[in-house]
């Protein structure tokens, strides 16, 4: 089985704005570049992962052996749409969709998110049990699976995924849940960076 992963990233400077309140803006992007190269490299350490590619206008200082799928600015769905598109036609048989604000996620757990049965969507949800991680897709069945990152997003891909006329199966891994959104959520985000102050 040949399965890559994606990831999505903002523009530099863009990224957790809803942690304005809680961090500078150099802390910010800090944060958000720690974090993506920890995702990163767990998906490069990842046993079953064979390719990762990143989804957005930068690449946030990482060396450009790391290819990057363009981003029209109409916001994640549509930029990961049309990175779908791209992937499929270079013939994967399964695409992980992986958060760049993952500190704890592990290449264990991707690997186990790439090793979901043949027709089935894994969805990984965030740690409210309503928002959605990751994704893995089986291809080519979901080539044309639209994404619905945002409110509700779990319960949102799970009917997506149903429509295709594919199995759902959820992943539950600490380290898959733990986005970091919200000042609570700093804590975990601790193994990769830590505001100097
Ligand atoms: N390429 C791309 N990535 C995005 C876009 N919106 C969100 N992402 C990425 O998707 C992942 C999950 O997004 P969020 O949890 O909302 O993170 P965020 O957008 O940095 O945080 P806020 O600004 O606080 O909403 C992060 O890796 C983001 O960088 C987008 O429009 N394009
Ligand atoms: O739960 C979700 O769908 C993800 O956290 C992304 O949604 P957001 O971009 O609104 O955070």
């Amino acid at each position: 089985m040949t399965c890559w992963a994606i990831i999505p990233i903002k523009g530099k400077g863009q990224g957790k704005s809803r942690l304005a309140g809680a961090l500078s803006e150099g802390e910010r992007e800090a944060l958000v570049d720690a974090m993506l190269a920890h995702v990163v490299d767990a998906a490069r350490q990842a046993r079953l992962i064979e390719r990762v590619l990143l989804v957005g206008p930068s690449r946030h200082g990482l060396d450009e052996t790391i290819p990057l799928l363009a981003d029209a600015g109409k916001g994640l769905n549509a930029a990961l749409r049309k990175a779908l598109a791209q992937v499929a036609s270079d013939g994967p048989e399964r695409l992980l969709v992986v958060a760049g604000d993952l500190p704890c996620v592990t290449a264990l757990d991707l690997d186990l998110l790439a090793s979901v049965p043949a027709e089935t969507v894994g969805i990984a949800p965030d740690r409210h049990g309503t928002g959605t991680n990751a994704l893995s897709l089986p291809l080519p069945q979901a080539a044309r699976f639209t994404f619905h990152f945002g409110t509700d997003s779990r319960a949102r891909h799970w009917n997506e995924a149903e429509k295709l006329g594919l199995t759902v199966e959820t992943i539950h891994s600490a380290g898959l849940e733990k986005d970091i959104d919200e000042r609570a959520d700093l804590s975990d985000a601790a193994q990769v960076f830590s505001p100097v102050r």
